[in-house]
């Protein structure tokens, strides 16, 4: 059983993170830790406790940042709406909040459970995981390891260049990267694999039941916005991919890299610069033999959708038969 904290900004697709989290059995979602991203922290708490009460659990949930560590605010309301959560109903919260800052929430659990025994699972801009790091640097020795959805070896979403979990808190991603721990990069190159097709959505209806209707009110919202702007032919399912790793580690393969985030670029600010061990260990700095590159991050590369699409299914079935 994999314990988890789940750091997130919902967002559509951070329920269905929500729903594999609390629906799969392999899974201990100690907590979930809300963040400003897709939209302020005000409403991405306010989902976050929709969300669960939607689905009929209790966790506790604490609020997080309001804002980025340095950069200007970017949220991106153009694919969530004013809400951060358009589409579908969502139900008043049937309990309050955790007391702490997501900050203290972190470090608080991180520090009274074994070490080596907590995954960090950030799925919006990482200010609250960079923020825990600086208060409290011992937990960055005590994670077991962090799988965090963002960044891209190839585009952006946000910009060219650019993801926008990492590009809306860019400083904090460099903190993340460049701490001292294990590191998994889900970017964009995966996620947009990861696509509520016809055919996951009809498996979705089967199930049937309140839960099933909200997941697909939330997909039928995203397909109005994602795929106008981003081309994207069926709504994609970013966050969820890194709580299906948790279960399956199988769901998708990986390569080693040494990563750097942008953080001076004039146009590629946010970008994750990615060094690959296949590629022959290209230096970042036009080969100067005085760099020495250790490819400790790791990236995910190729999903496997049909494992995937059986995790979702999955989970909803569970949600649905105990609520
Ligand atoms: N266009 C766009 C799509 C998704 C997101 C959010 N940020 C990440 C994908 O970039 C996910 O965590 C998702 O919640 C932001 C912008
Ligand atoms: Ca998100």
């Amino acid at each position: 059983m994999d314990k988890i904290i789940l750091d997130c900004d919902p967002g559509h697709d951070d329920a269905i993170a929500i729903l594999l989290a609390a629906g799969n059995p392999n899974i201990d979602l100690l907590g979930i830790t809300t963040v400003s991203g897709n939209h302020n922290v005000e409403n991405t708490t306010r989902n976050a406790l929709a969300v669960c009460t939607a689905y009929g659990i209790k966790v506790p949930v604490a609020k997080g940042s309001p804002g980025p560590l340095i950069s200007d605010q970017v949220l991106a309301v153009e694919i969530h709406g004013d809400t951060g959560l358009d589409g579908p109903v969502l139900p008043p919260a049937s309990f309050e909040l955790d007391k702490r800052h997501a900050v203290d929430f972190i470090i608080d659990t991180v520090m009274a459970h074994e070490p080596k025994t907590i995954t960090l699972v950030p799925v919006g801009p990482y200010t609250n995981i960079a923020l825990a790091i600086r208060k409290d640097p011992r937990i960055i020795g005590r994670v077991k390891r962090v799988v965090a959805m963002g960044g891209a070896y190839t585009r952006g979403n946000i910009t060219p260049a650019a993801e926008f979990n990492v590009y809306a808190d860019a400083e904090a991603a460099d903190v993340v990267f460049r701490a001292d721990w294990d590191v998994t990069m889900v970017g964009l190159d995966l996620t947009h694999q990861a696509l509520a097709t016809p055919d996951l959505q009809n498996r979705v209806r089967a199930v049937g039941g309140p839960i099933a209707r909200f997941i697909l009110d939330i997909w039928e919202f995203i397909a109005t916005t994602h795929g106008g702007l981003l081309q994207i032919e069926y709504p994609a399912i970013h966050d969820a991919c890194c709580v299906a790793a948790m279960i399956d580690p199988t769901v998708f393969t990986t390569e080693k890299a040494d990563i750097r985030v942008e953080i001076a670029g004039r146009w590629t600010k946010g970008m994750t610069v990615c060094n690959f061990e296949k590629m022959g260990g290209m230096h970042h700095f036009g080969g100067t033999a005085s760099e020495q590159v250790d490819f400790r991050h790791t990236v995910a590369m190729k999903l496997d959708h049909p494992k995937f699409c059986d995790l979702i299914v999955d989970a909803l079935e569970r949600l649905t038969k105990s609520k």
